[in-house]
């Protein structure tokens, strides 16, 4: 299958499949949020955005990177998503890449937002229905993420039918990547909103069998597994 790997400022045109890749930790941290019970996500474009959208709606939890911050109720930490009771909850999330690749998407027919931790269900979903060019959003660094790129990679090859592809040299790059360096040494820093275990569990390759399927709902982009739906 053509593909291609483009930054969020290299995109042109409005591509036909997207897969809007953010490792650490965007959509791992999503992923979780279903495994833990969510119903959608929202992405939300701005902070404000998503504290608004949490006000104007009951029952709504809003979700962001960085330390934790008044109004929101949970950080873009897997390890800290992880023992979060999101049954049927609607999740606000705004982080500063994953998020915005995927808006930057939203006019493409079809936008799957992914991580190792749906690698697997996302190649499937994509040979099951046969789509022809895919273009991988690479959301970090400005398309020079590490962890992204070889995620990218990853997943591409088991879209070519290689299901059984080594993950083993991927997770090496992705585990020696700056964004993997930096939870690391907010982990010996006491930052919040940084879990112990976040780096190992962006890199548990297939840890769901979900995809995640963003589609625009009236003004807004929302996020739903697709697929066989695994608890933690
Ligand atoms: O929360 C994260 O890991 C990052 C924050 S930053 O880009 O490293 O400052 O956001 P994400 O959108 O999940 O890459
Ligand atoms: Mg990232």
């Amino acid at each position: 299958m053509d593909q291609r790997l483009v930054g969020i400022g290299e995109l042109g045109e409005v591509p036909r499949v997207a897969v809007v890749v953010d490792v650490m930790r965007a959509f791992t941290v999503a992923a979780w949020a279903f495994a833990r019970g969510a119903e959608r996500i929202v992405l939300a474009s701005s902070e404000e955005e998503a504290l608004a959208l949490k006000e104007s709606r009951p029952g709504w939890l809003a979700l962001k990177d960085g330390p934790p911050a008044a109004g929101f109720d949970a950080v873009n930490s897997p390890g800290l998503v992880k023992s979060a009771d999101l049954s049927g909850r609607t999740v606000v999330q705004k982080t500063t890449a994953g998020t915005v690749g995927a808006l930057a998407v939203a006019d493409a027919p079809l936008v799957l937002c992914a991580s190792f931790v749906v690698a697997g269900a996302t190649a499937r979903l994509l040979r099951a229905e046969g789509h022809g060019p895919v273009t991988f959003v690479v959301t970090g660094e400005e398309g020079r993420a590490d962890e992204d790129l070889a995620c990218a990679e990853y997943i591409g090859r088991r879209i070519d039918g290689e299901d059984d592809a080594e993950a083993a040299p991927y997770l090496r790059r992705a585990r020696a990547s700056r964004a993997a360096a930096d939870l690391v040494d907010g982990v010996r820093l006491g930052y919040r909103g940084v879990h112990r275990d976040d780096v190992e569990l962006c890199l548990e390759v297939d840890r769901f069998s979900f995809a995640m399927v963003a589609r625009r709902d009236a003004s807004l982009m929302v996020l739903r597994p697709v697929g066989e739906h695994d608890g933690p």
